[in-house]
């Protein structure tokens, strides 16, 4: 049985029911096959399974989609039952920020302002202060996070380690369509023209993948890029330091952020150098 709840009193009480190990999965809704394999791995390694759907105003930026954002509840707690979860929290602003925008907000660092930090300036800041309240309220044991986000994982697993924050971070590989696209809420806003315009990102990340050095990915993956019309890239970068030390699986990672009409569109995959397949 799948409770849902939109206060956190109601929360509270759930959260001191629960036993064994809380795994929360934290999301903006509109939930897909990527956000059902983070409550499938939820449902592996937790006892008590809870996901967290809200749209984080702080996030977003003044021109940023947040009025538009999908927001589809019925169909969430579908999703959320069909994988066996125990709680869905659902709040709403004022629940979230109940002194309306808070004063005290986390600061990104470094890590925060490259990248997607450069394009969407606070939006680190707005991502990791919700992220923390909700790890607060929620008390998780555990947390899981998708890969496509790389960054966002990457500055979680940062925040965790340099506030002492007692919880274990777990990624989770991107979850692709079989043509190749990321999954994602916002490939909801894509035309079918659109939608094959920006097949052109995993193209470019997975043609970049396959070379033997840095250089030949970045300029591999470029080309197939420069070569799509109907895709303007913000940039393409390899993973640097300060993104911090490599993923589970050691290697660096190819990263990509575009636009595809207005819709704006995020990707990137492991760079296996030298041995790729
Ligand atoms: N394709 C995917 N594979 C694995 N995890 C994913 C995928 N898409 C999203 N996630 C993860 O799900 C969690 C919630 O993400 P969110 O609700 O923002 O979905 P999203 O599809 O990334 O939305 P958006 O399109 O707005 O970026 C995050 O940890 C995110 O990394
Ligand atoms: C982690 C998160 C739920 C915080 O609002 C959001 O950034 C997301 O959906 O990736
Ligand atoms: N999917 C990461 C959250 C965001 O784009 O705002």
């Amino acid at each position: 049985m799948t409770a849902l709840v939109h206060t956190r009193a109601e929360l509270a009480a759930a959260r001191d029911a629960a036993t064994g190990r809380v795994a929360v999965v934290m999301t903006m809704g509109a939930l897909h096959e990527g956000h059902r394999q983070l409550m499938r791995e939820a449902r592996e390694r937790g006892d008590f399974v809870l996901v967290t759907i809200f749209v984080n105003p702080l996030q977003f930026g003044p021109n940023e989609d947040f009025d538009k954002y999908p927001r589809t509840l019925e169909a969430d707690l579908e999703a959320c039952r069909a994988e066996g979860v125990d709680l869905v929290f659902a709040p709403d602003r004022d629940e979230m920020y109940p002194g309306g925008t808070p004063q005290v907000t986390l600061e990104a660092g470094p890590m925060g302002t490259i990248l997607e930090g450069a394009s969407r300036p606070g939006h680190f800041s707005g991502m990791l202060t919700v992220v923390a309240k909700l790890l607060l309220l929620t008390r998780a044991d555990l947390a899981f996070f998708g890969e496509k986000d790389f960054q966002q994982l990457s500055l979680i697993r940062r925040m965790v380690r340099d506030l002492e924050i007692g919880v274990e971070i777990i990624g989770v590989p991107t979850v692709r369509e079989a043509d190749g696209l990321a999954l994602s809420s916002r490939n909801r806003y894509l035309s079918a023209e659109q939608r094959q315009a920006a097949l052109a990102l995993s193209h470019a990340l997975r043609e970049g993948a396959a070379q033997s050095d840095a250089q030949s990915a970045l300029e591999a993956a470029g080309k197939i890029l420069a070569d799509e019309p109907g895709v303007q890239v913000d940039y393409l970068a390899l993973t640097g330091p300060l993104l911090g030390a490599p993923p589970r699986d050691g290697a660096a990672r190819l990263l990509v952020a575009a636009k595809v009409g207005t819709t704006r569109l995020i990707d990137n995959v492991p760079l296996l150098l030298g041995n790729a397949a």
